[in-house]
């Protein structure tokens, strides 16, 4: 029974599916498609008319005669324009063909439907009927056995018996029955596992639930907190607006006040601006007035300026003229330091035993020194000592440099336009180019000269042109040459100046104009290896000629246009040897009296000078005459005498240094001149002089004991700081003088000069 009730159910849910689908079918949309394509194929149809009237117009126009009209532009357009049409009137049949054809098709399509569905229903219907009467068969035979007593079983084979057509039907409803069993045995399974899905979903949800209830309840307490927040938030913007409110309210308190104060200065300011216009306007006027004002200002500043520059130049003029009398001064006040310490000084130098004084007894010391007295020394000759007395004496051990420093002043003043001589006299080998020339790692007075000219003048540059210029010249036997000449052996005169000066120059003598050591050194050099030397008994290298090295220093003072010429003259005098101890005959016997002759005639020129004689015999030798300028007038003069210590050489020495001692005597004193002049001694005598012969008054210098020299050489200098100086005593005495002839003293017996 319940089968039956399913199936019927199940029928009748068919039967709600047909009608359902009939309504769709019959119903709405294939209906109003249908009506809708039918409108659209009525329009297209209605459009097609309308085109082809259009079309029939347009050709007939077209085919009419139009030979004036006016329109045949227009008729290329026209005709552009139908087929145009033509082209659109194609499509669009073509377009409503197609739809035609859909039409059908889908009227097809939807009679094909009805008449499906036509036979559906009424299979159903058919179907409904025969399972309705049969329900009722079985409900009218279920109602029978039910009113029989009979047992089931026999009921049923009866039935069965009975009715083998209800059988069937049973057996075909029990296949029925068990088909739709299964049918809800798979309902039931499909149920089943939407009740698990159910359970599942439901289980979702609670749990979504669950979800959503926390997310709420978080929402709820994020809601409470941002309502809290927004309260707090809101307390405190209350808060900052009224500590806002009450900080402007101060604020605009103070700015109040400011403003009060600004207007009470406003109204301070008012005269101050009224009194800076005033300013402003006066000062308007100044600039207006500032030009004159300027011209005016510069006019007066221009006049101080030149005032003052006025004063300036009288103010230099001044000083130019302080600074030359200053000049002159210092001239004056050197010639008179010059002029006490002597013009003519003489010094002593004494060499160190050498090698060539040999051995023994004969190479012997015989100068001794005196501890106290730097101007004294002692020579034992032939057992006995002689003392003599010079400017300066300078022992062996005595540097070159000790030597210069002696001399440097009178080097130093030929740059203030004097002339300096500087004599090396003495024996052959007693040193005296060692003293002028020196040793390339020792140099002489020469070099270490010309090194201080050098630095003198670089230190006065600032103000003074200078320009110095060296000639060197030897005289060999009375003839003068040239020692820097290409042709040194060609002898030069010595003439007088033709502009009438009364100068003496030497025409062709060679001037070099040196500008550094280097310069000095190769002419030097130079010069060097053209004097004459030849080899005597007493000294290998023994120098025959004078050698004189002249060094010309011209000065030019920027600022006051003076001019200065100085000249220093450096000669290396020859050996002066008796004739008789250096071996000499001939032609060196002629050698040695040109020399003795010369350097007599030196002794008479400087002797004539220190007595201001009115002649003085410059003539009588051509280096003496070479060397008139710078003997005479304000000139000074240093006579180095040169000795030997070696006891051999004791003759030589005491020779050369009785000629020493007697230049430098002639203006001690009147009574000793006297004396000393009225009693000149020849060579013989000076050669024969002894200590104790020499010690009696009145006649020639006596050399003193070390005692009487110490007294003696204070006494001398008491007199050079106490008298006007020597030549002061000379002048006084020149009277009573008697001219002498200086001997040269180292000239032997057969002396020519004697
Ligand atoms: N002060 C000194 N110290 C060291 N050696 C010296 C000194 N003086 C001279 N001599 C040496 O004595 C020797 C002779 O000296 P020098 O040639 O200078 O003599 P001189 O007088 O010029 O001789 P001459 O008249 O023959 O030319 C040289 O060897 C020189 O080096």
């Amino acid at each position: 029974y319940q089968q039956v009730e399913t199936l019927k159910a199940k029928l009748l849910e068919q039967a709600q599916e047909i009608n359902r689908l009939r309504s769709e079918l019959g119903g709405t949309d294939a209906e109003k498609h249908r009506d809708l394509l039918a409108a659209e194929n009525e329009r297209l149809r209605q459009e097609m008319k309308a085109c082809e009237g259009e079309l029939r117009e347009l050709r007939r126009q077209q085919q009419a005669p139009c030979r004036d009209c006016p329109h045949l532009q227009e008729n290329a357009g026209l005709q552009e324009q139908l087929s145009q049409l033509q082209r659109e009137a194609e499509e669009t049949r073509a377009k409503l063909v197609e739809l035609d054809l859909e039409v059908q098709q889908k009227t097809n399509r939807l009679a094909e439907v009805e008449l499906r569905l036509k036979d559906s229903l009424a299979e159903r219907a058919e179907e409904e009927e025969r399972l309705s009467r049969r329900l009722r068969d079985s409900q009218e035979t279920i109602a029978s056995l039910k009113s029989q007593p009979q047992p089931i079983k026999y009921i049923i084979k009866t039935v069965e018996v009975e009715s083998a057509k209800a059988k069937q039907a049973l057996c075909e409803t029990q296949s029925r029955n068990q088909y739709l069993q299964e049918q809800v045995g798979m309902q039931k399974q499909v149920l089943k596992e939407m009740e698990q899905q159910l359970q599942n979903s439901q289980k979702t949800e609670a749990q979504l639930r669950a979800q959503i209830m926390m997310y709420e309840a978080e929402l709820e307490r994020a809601h409470g907190q941002m309502l809290e927040e927004m309260q707090a938030m809101e307390e405190e913007k209350n808060h900052a607006i009224e500590e806002a409110f009450s900080r402007a309210q101060v604020e605009m308190k103070a700015v109040h006040e400011n403003l009060a104060g600004v207007r009470t200065n406003l109204l301070t300011l008012q005269p101050a601006l009224r009194t800076l216009t005033h300013d402003y306007n006066s000062l308007k006027r100044q600039v207006r007035d500032f030009p004159l004002l300027l011209q005016e200002t510069l006019r007066s500043a221009r006049a101080e300026i030149s005032q003052a520059i006025e004063e300036v130049h009288s103010t230099n003029r001044e000083l130019l003229r302080k600074y030359r009398r200053e000049l002159q001064l210092r001239k004056k006040c050197h010639n008179e330091l010059v002029r006490l310490k002597g013009n003519i000084r003489v010094f002593g130098r004494v060499r160190p035993i050498t090698k060539e004084d040999g051995e023994g007894p004969e190479a012997a010391n015989a100068v001794t020194f005196d501890a106290d007295d730097d101007a004294v020394l002692h020579l034992l000759h032939k057992g006995k000592q002689v003392s003599f007395e010079l400017d300066k004496v300078f022992p062996p051990q005595a540097s070159q440099e000790e030597v210069f420093q002696e001399v440097q002043a009178l080097v130093t003043s030929c740059i203030d336009g004097y002339n300096v001589c500087i004599f090396a006299y003495g024996q052959t080998g007693a040193g005296k180019t060692y003293t002028m020339e020196g040793t390339a790692a020792n140099p002489g007075i020469n070099q270490r000269a010309l090194q201080l000219l050098f630095s003198e003048v670089r230190g006065k540059a600032a103000d003074w042109d200078y320009a110095i210029t060296v000639s060197a010249a030897e005289i060999y036997n009375e003839a003068l040459r040239d020692l820097l000449g290409k042709e040194p052996q060609e002898k030069l005169e010595i003439k007088l100046c033709p502009d009438g000066s009364g100068q003496l120059y030497v025409p062709g003598l060679t001037e070099f104009r040196v500008q550094s050591v280097e310069d000095i050194n190769k002419v030097f050099e130079f010069g060097h290896v053209k004097r004459v030397t030849e080899c005597t008994n007493l000294n290998e290298h023994s120098s025959r000629s004078h050698a004189l090295l002249i060094v010309t220093v011209r000065g030019l003072d920027r600022s006051t246009g003076l001019r200065t010429t100085g000249k220093l003259n450096l000669v290396d005098l020859a050996g002066s040897e008796r004739v008789g101890r250096s071996g000499a005959e001939g032609s060196r016997l002629r050698e040695a009296q040109h020399i003795n002759k010369s350097l007599s005639a030196l002794g008479d020129v400087i002797y004539a000078l220190r007595s201001r004689q009115g002649h003085v015999p410059f003539r009588n030798s051509k280096l003496t005459y070479l060397l008139q300028d710078s003997l005479s007038g304000d000139s000074k003069t240093l006579m180095m005498v040169q000795v030997s210590p070696a006891e051999k050489n004791t003759s030589e020495t005491l020779c050369s240094l009785k000629f020493a001692e007697r230049v430098r005597s002639v203006e001690l004193g009147p009574v000793s001149r006297k004396a000393e002049l009225g009693s000149w001694p020849s060579h013989e005598h000076l050669e024969g002089d002894s200590p104790g012969s020499t010690a009696s008054p009145g006649r020639g210098h006596a050399s003193p004991s070390p005692g009487q020299l110490s007294s003696r050489s204070a006494s001398i200098r008491r007199k050079l700081h106490t008298s006007g100086g020597w030549w002061d005593t000379l002048g006084a005495q020149t009277g009573s003088l008697h001219p002498q002839r200086l001997q040269p003293p180292a000239c032997g017996k057969h002396c020519a000069g004697e």
